[in-house]
């Protein structure tokens, strides 16, 4: 028995299920999930002494790759001064300046530990601001796992088969009213007939909780359009997004200014950091300045604030983007190749340094019916052969992969000669 597994036997004891979040559990993929005990620049390394080049990254903060030295720094030097004080601190004002320079759409910004806890926050602050109870959502986006966010949703719940999740009462759900992703028709005619009921519209400007999907022309602009138009808070959440697809997120990559906007995983550098912020006007009815009561015992700790000030400065250098975006672009084409040469149906997606790949003949994938075209079965024994050859991808034919600048010409190669293996052996 490998550790990895004799870990897990012993991790479903007082863990339910074994894990700590239900996607790491491998239940979309088979088998045992790994157990890593180490990882740096773009390797993960599991417990059974086995290194895999990971595309993963922690789910995405991981962007410059594992323990960046200067990032290292920045936490060690912080810890002499201890772990977390509930008081304000420098580093806070600094990271709220940082954040604000770099996204021109937030006046002000609060921060929180988790992405979850970021929308769960926008939206209560949505709703404080317009007086309305009423929130839409798109099918297959996640906004982490608080009540009002969990019906339709991706990510594990998705893969777990539970999109709407047992536990929430229905008169929350009842608010939440579920369109699809890339539909601007919908959102119009939803808003026709019950605008002033919205309080927020909240979506991922690249849905990365149902495999990847970026946004096609016209549904961000025509969703800015119809908020204006209803009196709706637009809300990006940029928890996955923001820092990765372009410095300024999505909204800058795209070119749309939402209301309120949320950011985690890049912000952190790889420790428990998120935040929400928007227009002056919007978050003034934050608490203390105003009535819409929002808190946190840990919120802004030092060393989170420390690690993710770092990781801001790092990536802000000239050209860090467009390193990643391009890495992401040639590993596409290279594993494009290799399944057009096996024969076997494949696709892919793309937006800055993160992907998606699909086990389907369709060309182009712009909804979330069309993500589930994807042959599960396919991308199951693709992962395993991946993860024989070395590379480790995100365990769900329903995440988004990403790309760190710790990646290079050599990852490049171990990742296409596994994946021209996997091609050539797949049976499914
Ligand atoms: C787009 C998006 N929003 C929110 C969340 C929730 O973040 P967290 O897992 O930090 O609570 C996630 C990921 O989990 C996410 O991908
Ligand atoms: N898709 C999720 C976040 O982006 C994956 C992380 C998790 O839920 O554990």
């Amino acid at each position: 028995m490998s550790r990895s597994a004799s870990l897990f036997e012993q991790a479903q004891k007082h863990i339910p299920g074994g894990v700590n979040s239900p996607v790491r559990a491998f239940a979309g993929v088979g088998g045992t999930p790994l157990f890593i005990k180490h990882a740096e620049g773009a390797y993960i390394t599991d417990e059974d002494d086995k290194r895999y080049v990971d595309y993963v990254g922690s789910w995405g903060p991981m962007i410059l790759g594992h323990g960046h030295p200067q990032v290292l720094d920045a936490v060690r030097a912080q810890v002499d001064h201890g772990l977390s004080y509930g008081a304000p601190t420098a580093l806070e004002v600094e990271m709220a300046d940082m954040v604000c320079s770099l996204v021109p759409s937030l006046d002000m910004v609060r921060m929180v530990s988790s992405g979850t806890e970021a929308t769960m926050s926008a939206i209560r602050l949505a709703r404080g601001y317009t007086g309305r109870d009423s929130i839409i959502k798109f099918e297959g986006c996640y906004h982490g796992h608080s009540d009002s966010l969990l019906v339709k949703a991706g990510s594990g719940a998705l893969t777990l088969g539970v999109p709407s999740s047992p536990g929430v009462p229905a008169a929350f759900a009842q608010h939440t009213i579920t369109l699809p992703y890339n539909d601007i028709d919908a959102v119009a005619q939803c808003l026709a007939e019950k605008g002033n009921e919205v309080a927020c519209i909240i979506v991922e400007p690249v849905a990365g909780n149902m495999n990847c999907i970026p946004p096609v022309p016209g549904f961000l602009e025509g969703l800015r359009e119809q908020c204006d138009k209803h009196g709706v808070v637009l809300i990006f959440d940029e928890v996955m997004t923001g820092f990765r697809v372009a410095l300024g997120g999505a909204q800058a990559h795209y070119g749309i200014t939402p209301d309120l906007s949320t950011f985690g995983k890049v912000i952190g550098g790889g420790m428990p950091v998120a935040c929400f912020g928007g227009k002056k006007e919007v978050m003034s009815h934050i608490a203390p300045l105003g009535p819409v009561y929002q808190a946190g015992t840990l919120s802004g700790n030092p060393l989170a604030m420390a690690a993710g000030l770092a990781t801001l400065k790092l990536i802000s250098r000239p050209g860090f983007h467009e390193g990643i975006t391009d890495y992401a672009s040639r590993l596409l084409k290279g594993l494009q190749e290799r399944a057009d040469a096996a024969g076997i149906p494949f696709t892919t997606t793309q937006a800055g340094g993160m992907f998606g790949l699909y086990f389907t003949d369709q060309q182009h994938i712009t909804s979330f019916a069309d993500s589930m075209t994807s042959n599960v079965e396919q991308f199951k024994q693709f992962f395993h052969l991946m993860l024989e050859g070395g590379v480790y991808l995100a365990p769900s034919a329903f995440e988004a992969g990403f790309v760190s600048s710790a990646l290079g010409e050599k990852e490049l190669q171990i990742t296409l000669d596994a994946a021209e293996n996997a091609f050539a052996n797949m049976t499914a």
